[in-house]
């Protein structure tokens, strides 16, 4: 059995006295240690079928099974990253990552002393004693993945943390999310509405698209480890996404022909 298993999901909102279908018949499994990224544009489903994976929102129908158990709420196991932050701004980088180890009930000495492993880890150490607004964009966000990363949840979910980050800091925390999941083997769901970046995290790219909020097909990326942006390989899986959206130059070429 997959370690999350969606099986044909449907979620209606009301918006202005109609029902519109955010997501319809969604079915998909995701294994333990995969890195999967959700993409697509705005409004097909993705921050909608990620909540409900992490327990913040309800289904209409179908039924999700993460560790052969339906989710019905948030749980500890299964951690959610934000694009903001959500970092406490008068608590010190240190005493915001031990957070959550402080609500399971650790004690104070050892998670400082975890919170200063997960520091180090995301490249963070020396400002342990620093405030969040004393920190660049991408620095917060290494905060929040570092205080993410300390309860060592089994699955992080992670909608969209880098849109608001530089492209060149955005890069430089692709490649360490990428690293951090497989040391620690960690199985992550990424949304995200940028190709490239899906291409250099995932190892399966679900495609999704809107009106209602469908899965159009799901990419392997067969890279491991080794993630080349400039690589023909890179390319070459860049290209099947694109191909996926109806994208492609030479569709395009073509038509103008
Ligand atoms: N609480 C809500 N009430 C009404 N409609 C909603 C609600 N939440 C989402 N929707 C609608 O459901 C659709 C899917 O929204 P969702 O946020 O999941 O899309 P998304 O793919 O994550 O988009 P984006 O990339 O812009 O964040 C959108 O059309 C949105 O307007």
């Amino acid at each position: 059995m997959s370690l999350i298993e969606v099986k044909d999901v449907s979620k209606e909102y009301m918006q202005e006295e109609t029902q519109f279908r955010a997501l319809d018949h969604v079915s998909l499994s995701m294994e333990k240690g995969e890195f999967t990224c959700l993409l697509g544009p705005s409004g097909c489903g993705k921050t909608t079928l990620l909540n409900a994976l992490a327990g913040f929102e309800s289904v209409d129908s179908g039924s999700i099974l993460i560790d052969g158990k339906e989710v019905e709420k948030p749980s500890p196991e299964y951690v959610t990253v934000f694009q903001h932050y959500g970092l406490l701004p008068w608590k010190s980088v240190e005493k915001n990552v031990m957070m959550g180890l402080l609500a399971k009930k650790w004690k104070k000495r050892e998670a400082a002393k975890t919170a200063k492993d997960y520091l180090k880890l995301v490249g963070l150490e020396r400002f342990k004693d620093f405030r969040p607004s004393q920190l660049s964009g991408g620095m917060q966000q290494r905060v929040s993945i570092a205080r993410a990363l300390a309860v060592k949840p089994q699955i992080l979910f992670m909608d969209e943390p880098f849109a608001a980050l530089d492209a060149i800091t955005r890069l430089q925390m692709q490649d360490d999310i990428r690293r951090i999941a497989e040391e620690e083997n960690i199985t992550v769901v990424f949304v995200t509405h940028d190709i490239e970046e899906a291409v250099a995290l995932a190892d399966r790219i679900v495609v999704m698209t809107p009106n209602p909020g469908k899965i159009k097909t799901i990419i392997p990326v067969p890279f491991g480890k080794h993630r080349d942006r400039t690589s023909d390989d890179f390319l070459v899986v860049r290209d099947k996404v694109f191909d996926a959206f109806g994208m492609k130059e030479e569709e395009r070429i073509e038509y103008y022909l």
